[in-house]
């Protein structure tokens, strides 16, 4: 069965606004505690979890004692900062109770867009999840302008899942799954257990937000599938309020509407990654760089690194030559240019002396790396 959840070890959940509230009025603080409980115990299975959690404008209108939701955009960035303080202090105190900490990560399209910042956030994200926080994501309402919003959290949480990679998205909504009609407007819609990502015919079925709490409706979700699949992750589609729902997710039931992600993770990466940008520059590696890239799979490390051309940024895409100037693999550089003429051929212990406490030695990082031969 293509199913197979067990093997995902890093989960995007996303919590959709129609589930989050009562009716609009305030969060659905059972509803959160029963979410964050399945969420310690899938921790405590080795899971890697990411939550990207809507309810920030709903919290706020509580807050602020509003009983309709404003029309402003103003009004609405007000309420969501409101709000958004009130969302992280369920979260957290939830999550304490099994000594667990929630962590605030707020983005705007504007932050996944850009290389640095994109870099910057995977890489505060990843400390995160190796120290065992569970990072908590929503868009920056109070600061996101209507050009720079994603708008829906179903776009958001499948951009997250591309920036980390992660095995399964999942999003929890207030309906089972995707059915070939709006079920709220055709009793007679199906339930559809198991589609492939980015089927053009998932369009047609999928319509817009049940309800005025929530923003996309399952188009975005639909969307957000294939945009996971790009990276490799599948997506579920998941009924939000149903008992245990993410425990059951992992233990294989076939709950929800499963998207295969269609080709393999890594395949599905190295793709994504050869495709998305132009090489900005060119390392030349030693022969003993060109055979662990190539033998095990490392990271790439400064002390290979004989001569560096080009006028590449930190995140930039560089091509990486073997010393007979044969491409041997690309990747996403850590470092601008004059960062790594700095750093060419030295060692760990050099690099200290030099920088200090250095936390990030490697120039490219493996998972960042794509083997030509890999990507043709
Ligand atoms: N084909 C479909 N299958 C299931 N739900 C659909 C479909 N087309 C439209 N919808 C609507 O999408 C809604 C879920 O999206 P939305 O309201 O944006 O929720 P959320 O806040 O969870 O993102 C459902 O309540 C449903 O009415
Ligand atoms: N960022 C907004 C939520 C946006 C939204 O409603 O998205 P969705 O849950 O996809 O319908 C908030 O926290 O209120």
């Amino acid at each position: 069965m293509s199913r197979d959840l067990k093997t995902a070890q890093r989960w995007v959940i996303k919590i959709g606004s129609s589930l989050l509230t009562n009716n609009g009025q305030g969060l659905d603080l059972a509803a959160i505690e029963a979410w964050v409980t399945q969420i310690l115990v899938l921790r405590r299975h080795g899971i890697e979890l990411v939550l990207v959690s809507s309810g920030a404008v709903a919290a706020g209108m509580e807050r602020l004692g509003w009983s309709t939701r404003p029309t402003s955009l103003h009004q609405l960035q007000a309420a969501a900062s409101v709000g958004q303080a009130a969302l992280i202090q369920v979260y957290e105190d939830f999550l304490r109770r099994g000594n667990v900490h929630g962590s605030q990560v707020l983005l705007t399209h504007e932050d996944l867009q850009d290389r640095q910042r994109y870099l910057n956030a995977r890489s505060t994200l990843r400390i995160l999840l190796e120290m065992g926080v569970v990072p908590i994501i929503n868009e920056n309402d109070a600061i996101a302008s209507a050009e720079i919003r994603f708008g829906d959290n179903d776009t958001l949480a499948a951009m997250v899942a591309n920036l980390l990679e992660a095995d399964l998205l999942v999003i929890l909504t207030d309906q089972a799954g995707l059915y070939d009609r709006d079920p709220r407007h055709d009793p007679h819609a199906g339930l559809l257990s198991e589609v492939q990502a980015g089927d053009p015919e998932l369009l047609r079925m999928a319509g817009g937000a049940g309800t005025m709490l929530g923003s996309g409706g399952m188009i975005t979700k639909v969307r957000a599938a294939s945009r996971a699949a790009q990276s490799g992750a599948a997506t579920l589609i998941a009924p939000g309020s149903a008992d245990n729902i993410l425990l059951r997710i992992w233990s294989g039931e076939e709950v929800g509407t499963y998207f295969r992600p269609g080709v393999a993770k890594l395949a599905a990466r190295k793709r994504w990654l050869a495709g998305q940008l132009r090489p900005s520059g060119t390392l030349h590696l030693d022969a003993g760089a060109v055979r662990v890239l190539r033998e095990k799979g490392s990271s790439l490390l400064p002390v290979g690194i004989t001569a560096s051309e080009g006028d590449f940024q930190r995140g930039d895409l560089v091509r990486c030559v073997d010393p007979e100037g044969h491409e041997v693999a690309r990747g996403l550089v850590n470092f601008a240019q004059h960062e790594v003429l700095l750093r060419l051929g030295k060692g760990s212990k050099a690099l200290c002396a030099l920088f200090g406490d250095v936390d990030e030695f490697e120039i490219i990082h493996r998972d960042n790396l794509v083997l030509s031969s890999d990507h043709g």
